[in-house]
């Protein structure tokens, strides 16, 4: 265990929620990861929890990459059969309940997450810039501009214009082109959202919202610690005005409900825990994940680099196009002399991007499933359909080799390349046209 000290301290339990201990742990859970929410952070805590658990993890065929083929609305079709049956499903997708209650076990607890609408709209243009035509179309890059006139520059018709208007609601299965000021679809859009996830969690208060989530899935507090992730160098974000942060929120006036109906129910969810409670348990948390922090990364603070600069392909994440930076970790070079496996393996997991893990995951349970059905023939899960590896500093070839048995992450920590480190954004004139037509 990571915690300073046994974790006795608990809120009082709700009459919904006993307190977590009491029962087992829960282990179905269908998270719906929005874009630009946190929600890389928060599928590398369930894809770690998978794999503590034994759990299977749905996880998409790989002719739709590392998402459910987004932004086409979800089906079980887009599983892949070596990960059924799923106790647990994370990755990007665009929700539909029918189809997801048709795949998930019949007591899955359903949970999402949303951010401040200005905050993420910001994130996504720059995130998105060079992915999403709504946004190609601003010449000079600036969020100004396409604020002066966003029709001018927004098709709602286009495959990708779900970057540009919106995303939250569009992620939930949720029509982007109705306003804000629909009341009527307002009104029921929130009544279904409610009734379908039990958590919805608010990126800008991730910690409390963990802790709800511990308390409704009787989870221990090891299970929710966490480094953050995808997050984008300081240079590569700019601040809003507030004139500007009305004109986003107005735009995204769907997005701006769902934010403030969800915000306003976590904290009477908060309250209803007491509040003194969930901030002594975020503080027990956070100093969980300082003690964790200081060992993976030999008690200095975290190795955070931009993606050029990490030398481990493994722990590279994902580049978006032009001069967004999305920062990453490396791991002290000693780790290996200092920790068993299990801990290293904890460590390396805690910072994996997403895009490796899920193959990472993919990979480790198609063995499994080999295990369990021999007359299998193929050691790898074939293609339905052969496409260019979607991020260039992920090909096939950097996949561990296969072996009976969990991955062992000391193969991983050997994976420096031994040529100088590739620039990420520098791709093949193929995989750069893949990446752009299938961008997250
Ligand atoms: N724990 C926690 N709390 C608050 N915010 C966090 C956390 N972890 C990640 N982040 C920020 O989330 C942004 C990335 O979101 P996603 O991982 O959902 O993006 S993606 O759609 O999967 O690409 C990205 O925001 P920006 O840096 O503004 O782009 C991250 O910095």
């Amino acid at each position: 265990s990571w915690i300073m000290e046994p974790f006795y301290f608990s809120c009082p339990s709700l009459q919904s929620h006993p307190a977590p201990g009491l029962k087992p742990k829960h282990t179905n859970v269908a998270f719906l990861k929005t874009h630009k929410t946190a929600s890389s952070t928060m599928q590398n805590l369930l894809f770690r929890f998978a794999e503590r658990n034994n759990l299977t993890v749905a996880l998409p065929v790989q002719s739709c990459a590392h998402q459910f083929c987004y932004p086409d609305t979800f089906t079980s079709h887009f599983v892949h059969p070596h990960t059924l049956p799923p106790n647990i499903i994370t990755s990007h997708m665009r929700f539909n309940k029918t189809e997801l209650q048709r795949l998930m076990p019949n007591n899955t607890i359903y949970i999402t997450i949303l951010r401040e609408p200005s905050a993420m709209f910001e994130s996504s243009f720059t995130y998105f810039y060079h992915h999403c035509q709504s946004f190609m179309r601003v010449q000079d890059g600036s969020l100004e501009t396409f604020f002066t006139d966003p029709w001018r520059y927004y098709q709602a018709k286009e495959k990708d214009s779900m970057y540009a208007r919106n995303t939250l609601a569009f992620d939930l299965g949720l029509d982007k082109d109705r306003s804000g000021e629909d009341e009527e679809y307002v009104q029921a859009s929130l009544a279904e959202v409610e009734k379908v996830f039990s958590l919805v969690m608010i990126a800008e208060y991730f910690d409390e919202s963990l802790v709800l989530l511990r308390h409704l899935l009787s989870w221990d507090l090891d299970d929710i610690l966490y480094f953050k992730l995808n997050m984008r160098k300081a240079s590569s974000k700019r601040s809003l005005t507030p004139g500007l942060a009305t004109k986003i929120r107005s735009w995204n006036s769907l997005d701006a409900r769902l934010y403030d109906h969800f915000n306003a129910s976590l904290w009477r969810q908060i309250s209803a825990l007491g509040l003194a409670c969930v901030a002594q348990e975020v503080q027990f948390l956070r100093q969980a994940q300082e003690k964790l922090m200081r060992s993976c990364f030999d008690g200095t603070v975290p190795l955070l680099r931009s993606a050029s600069q990490i030398e481990n392909n493994n722990l590279r994440p994902w580049q978006p196009r032009g001069k967004v930076d999305i920062m990453g970790y490396d791991l002290p070079a000693n780790l290996s002399r200092r920790y068993s496996s299990q801990a290293q393996e904890l460590c390396f997991k805690l910072i994996m991007p997403e895009v490796q893990y899920t193959q990472v995951l993919l990979q480790s349970q198609s063995i499994c499933y080999q295990l369990r059905s021999p007359q299998q023939s193929h050691p790898l899960p074939l293609p339905i359909r052969r496409t260019t590896p979607r991020h260039p500093q992920v090909q096939q070839s950097q996949l561990p080799p296969s072996a009976p048995g969990s991955v062992s992450v000391t193969r991983f920590t050997n994976s420096k390349q031994t040529a100088a480190p590739q620039d990420p954004n520098v791709g093949t004139e193929t995989s750069q046209t893949q990446n752009a037509a299938t961008e997250k």
